[in-house]
C-alpha cells in the first residue's frame, strides 16, 4: 500500500527491493561490554536482551520476514553455572515480557534447537508463547536456544534415517530439497538467512545454521551487540544491498 507514497525507497536511503527476507544475528560480546564498564555479565545479558527486542521490532517495520537470533549454543553450558541459571532464567523472563510485545507486533515467535535439556518451567512457557503466536501473520522471529548447525544437521539426519528404515522415504530420493524439509528452519518460506550480522568484531560462524548459510552474505561489526542499535542495522542493511550475489554461478 505505501510502495507508490516512498517511490520504493526506505529510510537511509535503502530499497524495498532489495530488502534481505531472512535475517540472522550472532549476538556476541554481551560479557565483553559488561566487563568494559565494571559491571557483572548478569547485566550485559540484560542489555543484549534491550537491544534484541529493538531490533527485533526495527526489522519488522522494514518488511523482514524471517529474523534468526543466536541467544543460546549447544557449546554454551560450558559457561559457569551461575551464568547459565542467570541465562535460563532471563530467556523464561523475556518470554513472558518481551515476546508479549513483539507479539502485539504480529510476529510469529519460534524456538529452534534442541529443547529437551532446557529446564522443564522453560520449556513450557516456550510451548505456550509458540501456541499464542502462531497465527500471527507478521514478521517470523527464530530465537535459538541449545542450538547449533551440527545439531541441526544431526536432528535432520536421524528424521530422515527413521523414515527410511520406516519405508516412508527411499534412500535415492534424499536431495537437498528434502534435506531442508527436516532441518529445524523446514516450516517457513524463506529458510537460508540472505545476511548474516556478527557483532563484537570476532570472525567466525562458531557452529550457527551451517547448512542454511552456503550462501549467505556475511557481515561482521565492530560493535558489542549491546551497542548495536537501529542505526547500524540500517547501515548492515546498506552494506547488504550493495552486494552483488551470484550463488556461485556468473
Ligand atoms: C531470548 C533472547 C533473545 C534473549 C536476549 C539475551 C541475549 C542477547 C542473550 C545472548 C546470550 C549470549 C550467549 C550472548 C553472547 O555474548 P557473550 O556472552 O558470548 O559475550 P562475550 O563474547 O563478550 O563473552
Amino acid at each position: 500500500a505505501t510502495s507508490n507514497a516512498d517511490g520504493g525507497k526506505y529510510p537511509g536511503g535503502l530499497k524495498r527491493e532489495l530488502m534481505p527476507k531472512h535475517v540472522a544475528i550472532i549476538m556476541d560480546g554481551n560479557r565483553r561490554w559488561a566487563k568494559n564498564r565494571g559491571l557483572p555479565v548478569q547485566l550485559g545479558h540484560k542489555a543484549g536482551e534491550e537491544v534484541m527486542k529493538r531490533i527485533a521490532i526495527k526489522c519488522s517495520q522494514l518488511g523482514v520476514k524471517v529474523l534468526t537470533v543466536f541467544a543460546f549454543s549447544t557449546e554454551n553450558w560450558l559457561r559457569p553455572q551461575e551464568e547459565v541459571g542467570f541465562l535460563m532464567k532471563l530467556f523464561e523472563q523475556v518470554i513472558q515480557t518481551d515476546f508479549n510485545e513483539l507479539t502485539r507486533h504480529d510476529m510469529q515467535i519460534s524456538i529452534i534447537g534442541d529443547k529437551s535439556r532446557l529446564p522443564k518451567s522453560l520449556q513450557s512457557l516456550i510451548t505456550t508463547a509458540e501456541e499464542s503466536s502462531k497465527s500471527n501473520k507478521g514478521m517470523r522471529l527464530f530465537v535459538a536456544l541449545n542450538y547449533s548447525g551440527r545439531y541441526d544437521i544431526t536432528q535432520a539426519t536421524k528424521k530422515i534415517a527413521s523414515k527410511v528404515r520406516d519405508g516412508i522415504l527411499s534412500a535415492q530420493d534424499i536431495d537437498e530439497g528434502s534435506f531442508d524439509q527436516h532441518l529445524e528452519t523446514s516450516q517457513i518460506d524463506f529458510p537460508n538467512p540472505d545476511l548474516l550480522i556478527r557483532t563484537s568484531g570476532e570472525l567466525r560462524l562458531s557452529n550457527f545454521m551451517l547448512w542454511q548459510l552456503a550462501y549467505t552474505e556475511l557481515l561482521f561489526v565492530q560493535k558489542l551487540f549491546p551497542e548495536f542499535n537501529e542505526g547500524d542495522l540500517l547501515e548492515a542493511f546498506r552494506s547488504f544491498q550493495q552486494r552483488q550475489r551470484r550463488y556461485g554461478g556468473v
